[in-house]
């Protein structure tokens, strides 16, 4: 089922221009009561997408040997290309990049090379695909500052409450784009394992017809969130449900493959700077009554418990540091290439048999 059209979230982002009171209250309910919005009237311009949406089928049109020149291994910054195959990975192709030219500090710890360049197709192959990838990460990052301050309001917060969290530094930012990709299979094949995003907010656009994309509603049920043109669907993720504890929480969500055509979408995801500690973060906010009223509001609706919020240990390392660990694991081939002296602690077995071609 679908979610009905009259129940979407929408949020026109327009509003914040004429009537920026009403449209913070919006957000403020919307986020605290279901965790995502659907953002219309954005500032990102058509063409910019249009381009960024070509760019994306093209992309993956290309041949396999083409992809396989961007592959992830090549980097130690967990951009390129990505073939589907993983467990909670089984059908999609990935292909991740970020903000480049970044320069480490002398004696940085491991974790500050998470981010830099990226394996891109060769120009001649595809002309323009840079380009028009460089062009809508530029304005996305642009809407990703600027929403950070209408949602640190919506929270009852200054509007540069948020910003502490996510440094002027880029280099620090964890900000990566995903395009993705979702071939034709059998009905009920999974396309996406259900998660929540472990980031801070994420800007998903969906630029196909075919559907998909699914939410858990409280009652447990699935529900389908259709693609709808010029929308961005934002989600709220882990490090923000922590951050505010638990006044806004990250949807569960999952993605069933399409049974006919291509599924194709683009992610925009906002982490906070890699050296902040979540667990240290969260003890700086102080939320207004009126908005914790709306938590427990939705908290007694929902019957959820009223428990104090639980940090784990993971919480108290620096944020980058917990991606790291996450992304050794799941990319051994990068860990054993790249980060030698983590490789182990993540692989005590040593390299899956599958990598030993790729290693002399
Ligand atoms: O493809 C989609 O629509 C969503 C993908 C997703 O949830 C993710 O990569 O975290
Ligand atoms: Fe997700």
């Amino acid at each position: 089922m679908l979610i009905p059209h009259s129940e979407i979230p929408f949020l026109d982002y327009s509003l914040s221009q004429r009537d920026k009171p009403a449209f913070i209250a919006q957000l403020r309910d919307k986020f605290i009561n279901g965790g995502f919005v659907y953002l219309e009237k954005g500032p990102v311009p058509t063409e910019v997408i249009d381009k960024m949406v070509d760019a994306t089928t093209k992309f993956f049109a290309l041949p396999p040997e083409a992809k396989d020149a961007c592959d992830m291994n090549r980097v130690a910054h967990f951009n390129g290309y990505l073939r589907k195959g993983p467990a909670e990975n089984p059908t999609r192709e990935q292909f991740n990049y970020g903000d480049e030219n970044i320069t480490l500090e002398e004696g940085s710890p491991e974790y500050h090379k998470i981010h830099g360049s990226t394996p891109w197709p060769d120009d001649a192959l595809f002309p323009g695909c840079r380009a028009a990838m460089a062009e809508y990460y530029k304005h996305l990052k642009t809407l990703a500052m600027e929403f950070t301050g209408f949602v640190s309001e919506a929270l009852g917060l200054a509007p540069d409450a948020l910003d502490q969290l996510l440094e002027s530094d880029v280099s620090k930012r964890q900000l990566r784009c995903k395009l993705l990709c979702y071939p034709t299979c059998p009905p009920s094949t999974t396309g996406f394992v259900p998660h929540t995003d472990s980031n801070f907010l994420t800007y998903l656009l969906q630029p196909s017809e075919q559907l998909g994309l699914e939410f858990q509603k409280p009652s447990g049920e699935w529900v389908g969130a259709p693609p709808i043109r010029g929308t961005y669907i934002v989600f709220v993720g882990i490090v923000l449900q922590k951050i505010t504890h638990g006044l806004v929480k990250a949807p569960l969500h999952r993605v069933v493959s399409p049974t006919q055509g291509t599924r194709y979408s683009v992610g925009f995801f906002q982490g906070v700077s890699m050296d902040t500690k979540v667990a240290e973060a969260a003890a700086k906010f102080q939320f207004p009554q009126e908005v914790l009223d709306m938590k427990r509001a939705r908290e007694e609706r929902e019957g959820e418990s009223t428990k104090e919020y639980v940090f784990t240990e993971a919480d108290h390392l620096p944020a980058g540091e917990v991606v790291l660990n996450f992304k050794l694991k799941a990319h051994p081939l990068v860990a054993y290439k790249f980060y030698p002296n983590l490789f182990p602690k993540f692989h005590p077995d040593g390299l899956p048999a599958k990598y030993a071609n790729a290693v002399h």
